[in-house]
């Protein structure tokens, strides 16, 4: 007996700015992965795309270790179940999330792993239960959380729980994101943040968090000027990335309504409503001004997030 399940899963570019940690958007861009579960046999992984000959083939991939924790969540609460096991698990993944870019590729691999067990053993658990094993997979649930609900979507995590609320903007725009060719752990990104800001800037954050969330929540974009500053996480991981401030002027002069690290970088990504070639090559043209060699891709909004295909 085999079980085939396949999932599509988006990237996700989080913080957008001054939402450090908590807000994220589901972008058009997908890992597509099959798996084929059956009672007895080994961990098999095949990657084409993204990741190919760099990924863990072995049950050290998060992929194998989320399908884990959705059997041991389930198997925890009904424990009769725990003869039918499923231990040959057969990973066939079609990567277009690049790796350690900021655009989601972790997120996006838990939440396959989660929904795909979850749809193997009838569903037990909720959309609210997968973002909450998600979020404490990943450390953090920005970009888990567009990963399971598509949209944009503004999370808190508060001990095990997460409180999550998720949107459609009642505008329409377009992300243009430069996609250095360089890697950029997140693990790394977050070491040269400071242990405390000054109270000025966490003011700052405060009001542009709130002002980019109703910005785009209302879809009055012209907001997004004063509302995608950052002044809490940005400005330090600057020095990770050459021209980073150079490229956000040159996005908003090609017609940008603003810019912002994608994630934990190092993708630059400006949001826009036209002119989106124009942005991604003047970014592209600034990074090479930089050497740093990039290429660009224009996104929209996902708005299915986790999907059974
Ligand atoms: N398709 C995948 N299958 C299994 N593991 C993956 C996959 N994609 C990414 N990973 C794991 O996630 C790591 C990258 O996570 P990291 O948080 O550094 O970057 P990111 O998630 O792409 O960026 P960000 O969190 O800034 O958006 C990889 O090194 C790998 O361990
Ligand atoms: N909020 C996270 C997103 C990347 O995983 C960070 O900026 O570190």
């Amino acid at each position: 007996m085999k079980k085939t399940i396949k999932i599509r899963v988006p990237g996700t570019t989080a913080n957008c700015g001054p939402g450090f940690d908590s807000i994220g958007i589901a972008c058009t861009i997908y890992n597509e992965i099959e798996f084929t579960f059956t009672p007895a046999g080994p961990i098999e992984i095949v990657i084409e795309g993204e990741g190919a000959g760099l990924l863990p083939e072995t049950a050290d991939n998060v992929i194998i270790k989320a399908v884990q924790m959705v059997f041991d969540r389930i198997y925890s609460r009904y424990p009769h179940c725990q003869q039918s096991r499923w231990q040959g698990i057969r990973l066939h993944m079609n990567n277009a999330i690049p790796l350690s870019r900021g655009l989601g590729s972790s997120a996006a691999a838990i939440v396959a792993g989660l929904v795909a067990a979850n749809e193997l053993c009838g569903n037990n658990l909720n959309k609210e239960e997968i973002l909450e094993i998600a979020s404490a997979m990943e450390g953090h649930p920005d970009n888990v959380a567009p990963a399971v609900y598509g949209g944009i979507t503004v999370s808190v995590a508060e001990a095990s729980q997460v409180h999550c609320i998720r949107f459609i903007p009642k505008a329409d725009f377009s992300m243009v994101v430069a996609i250095p060719e360089f890697n950029l752990s997140t693990k790394l990104a977050r070491k040269v943040l400071p242990d405390s800001v000054p109270f000025q800037d966490a003011v700052f954050n405060i009001g542009r968090t709130a002002l980019l969330v109703s910005s785009l929540y209302e879809g009055k974009l012209d907001f997004l000027q004063y509302a995608l500053i950052d002044k809490i996480h940005q400005p330090y991981r600057s020095k990770l990335i050459p021209g980073m401030p150079e490229v956000f002027t040159a996005a908003r002069k090609a017609g940008a309504l603003g810019a912002a690290l994608s994630g934990a970088g190092p993708c630059l990504i400006a949001f826009a409503l036209s002119d989106l070639n124009k942005i991604g090559k003047a970014m592209v043209n600034t990074f090479s001004q930089h050497n740093v060699k990039a290429y660009y891709k224009v996104l929209g909004i996902d708005q299915e997030g986790a999907k059974i295909i």
